[in-house]
């Protein structure tokens, strides 16, 4: 038996800031990391990490009141219905502004836990610990926060830094292989924006870079929380290079609302980055060996690539309401190169068409 490698942390914000710790175990030290201060704790949790909730009120309760609020699995909780729930659980139990949430769960929970945290009372510590690989190398770190509503992908929420973000590997144990994989989409994200050594690893050998055990999976696992935590300690409110964290993703939310948030984050955010290179590619930017790559290690990954061809239209209307677009006018992130990503504004429409039929099914 080999030992586990000690925990890194990953400092995002510098001072005043807050640590992204990542190792096997690190979840022991959560009631460090709620703070002094804290008297009660509301855990945030879907159904899957219901064992997992209830072995962490255990360990905690010498410490801190902590109640248990569970939430609808995946998608389902983010919803207002299910921020009312988390609001009216925190009142019915007097939680002050020194009080704290957790969310422990995928990225959905760490939204959802994240934005009840953001506006109780105007405000309160979150602490997240995520259990999928794309809660831990994304969605629980930078401080958005958020919601969707009938129109579309994540349209209410607010900027909310947590005071800690825990990723114990251990957790992982249980992920089903599909929802690691999907969370690779967000790692090659980071490598196609930032750090092209995450492309070299997996295609080097994708089963050691996609198993949680792995020195190579650690490896590209810490690389994609530190290009993330640069992204964000510069630009938290998303003034401009945060935006280049949306690779993917403009196409990426009108397929997972077209989906009616039934396909997986990053099987949607997969077919919007294949969409972004034919972009790159026609726009005259991306050379063709660079755009081919992106179908390549998605596919190496067994992710999705192709969307159906007649869906166009849906999704040119979906997107119109992204947050990226202004007065009406898309944006889209684009590469000029490997590690040079930039805003695309208002392209052509028939350019837009003209790279979507490259991925059309
Ligand atoms: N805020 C951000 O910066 C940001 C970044 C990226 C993604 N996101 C959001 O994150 C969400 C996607 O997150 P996700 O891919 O983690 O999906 P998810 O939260 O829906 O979780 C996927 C599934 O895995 C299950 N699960 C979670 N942990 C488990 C474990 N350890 N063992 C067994 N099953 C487990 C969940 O119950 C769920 O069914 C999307 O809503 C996306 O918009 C947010
Ligand atoms: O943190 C960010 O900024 C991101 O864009 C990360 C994305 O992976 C994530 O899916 C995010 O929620 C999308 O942001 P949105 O503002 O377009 O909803
Ligand atoms: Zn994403």
């Amino acid at each position: 038996m080999t030992a586990a490698a000690p925990s890194t942390s990953i400092r995002v914000g510098g001072e005043g800031g807050y640590d992204v710790v990542i190792g096997n175990g690190v979840l022991a030290g959560l009631g460090d990391a709620l703070g002094p201060a804290v008297r009660k704790v509301l855990v945030v949790h879907p159904a899957t990490l219901g064992a997992r909730a209830a072995a962490l009120r255990e360990a905690l309760s010498d410490r801190f009141e902590v109640l248990l609020a569970e939430i609808p699995d995946a998608e389902a909780g983010k919803r207002i219905e299910v921020a009312a729930f988390c609001w009216q659980v925190l009142g019915q139990a007097d939680f002050t502004r020194s009080d704290a949430v957790v969310g422990i769960g995928g990225g959905a929970v760490t939204d959802l836990a994240g934005f009840v945290a953001a506006t109780w009372l105007r405000g309160v510590r979150v602490v997240q610990v995520p259990t999928t690989v794309l809660g831990m190398v994304d969605a629980a770190v930078g401080g958005k926060t958020g919601i969707n509503t009938n129109e579309g992908k994540n349209l209410v929420g607010a900027f909310h830094p947590p005071a800690a973000v825990l990723c114990d590997l251990d957790l992982l144990d249980t992920l089903p292989r599909n929802e690691i994989l999907a969370g690779f989409a967000e790692i090659v994200k980071a490598g196609f924006i930032r750090y092209p050594e995450i492309l070299d690893t997996i295609e080097a050998d994708p089963d050691a870079a996609t198993d949680p055990t792995t020195p190579q999976f650690r490896r590209v696992v810490e690389l994609a929380i530190q290009m993330k935590a640069d992204v964000v300690s510069e630009d938290l409110t998303e003034q401009g290079l945060r935006e280049i964290l949306n690779y993917g993703h403009t196409l990426g939310h009108a397929v997972e609302h077209a989906e009616r948030y039934q396909w997986r984050h990053g099987a949607a955010i997969s077919v919007g980055m294949a969409f972004a290179a034919e972009l790159g590619r026609l726009s005259g930017r991306l050379s063709d060996e660079v755009a081919d790559r992106h179908r390549s290690i998605l596919e190496l990954l067994g992710l999705p690539t192709s969307y159906p061809a007649g869906r166009w239209p849906t999704l040119l209307a979906t997107m119109q309401r992204d947050k990226k677009s202004r007065g009406g006018q898309l944006r889209f992130i684009v590469l000029d190169d490997l590690a040079k990503p930039t805003v695309m504004q208002a392209p052509d429409q028939s350019l837009l068409f003209a790279a979507y039929q490259e991925i059309g099914s």
